[in-house]
């Protein structure tokens, strides 16, 4: 059998993107940017052309985590916030945000470290993903940021999946489809 694919054309690349069920009624074509680093490379600074003024980049853990450190190098930027999805033992008086999502019943948080939360307070901040797709993801870290002080001025991503695309209130390079069976 031939797996079915998504052609995606972005930032003069190709890729064929797999075709994955998420349910019945439902399919993705699969974008992971963890380990491509020519998506990341080239994406980053069209993303950058696109950009407000901005003080400070934050993404959340994972995928979105190259693309912030591509976008923070092309702007001479020496740091990034990552919002991580779990407390870790080396985190100083974490900033916790519980997150509510339509997918999962399991309880989710994001978080910043102190110090991470402390420099992002009073700055204008961009947000940084993969895809922006139901916008559950985005929205959770623009709260996190809310709650640590920021002020989210920019939502960028590769790629706006599905609705998404009619959004305007997010920065993004390409579409890419939502796949009803
Ligand atoms: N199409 C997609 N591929 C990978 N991750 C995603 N997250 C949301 N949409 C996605």
């Amino acid at each position: 059998m031939t797996k079915e694919t998504y052609t995606l054309q972005v930032a003069g690349v190709t890729r064929e993107l797999p075709i994955i069920a998420l349910n019945d009624a439902l399919c993705i074509a699969s974008f992971v940017i963890l380990g491509d680093a020519e998506i990341v490379k080239k994406s980053a600074p069209l993303l950058v052309e696109r950009l407000p003024e901005i003080d400070v980049i934050v993404t959340a853990e994972a995928k979105g985590i190259p693309l912030a450190h591509e976008v923070a190098n092309e702007l001479g930027f020496g740091t990034y916030y990552v919002a991580r999805k779990s407390v870790k033992a080396y985190m100083d008086s974490p900033v916790i945000k519980k997150v509510n999502s339509i997918t999962t019943t399991d309880e989710q948080i994001l978080c910043f470290d102190a110090k991470d939360a402390a420099a992002i307070k009073g700055k204008r901040v961009a947000l940084i993903d993969d895809v922006i797709s139901t916008g559950e993801s985005i929205e959770a870290l623009a709260q996190l940021v809310a709650l640590a002080g920021g002020e989210v001025v920019a939502k960028a991503a590769i790629l706006a999946e599905g609705d998404a695309k009619l959004r305007e209130d997010i920065i993004f390079l390409e579409e890419l489809p939502l796949f009803t069976k």
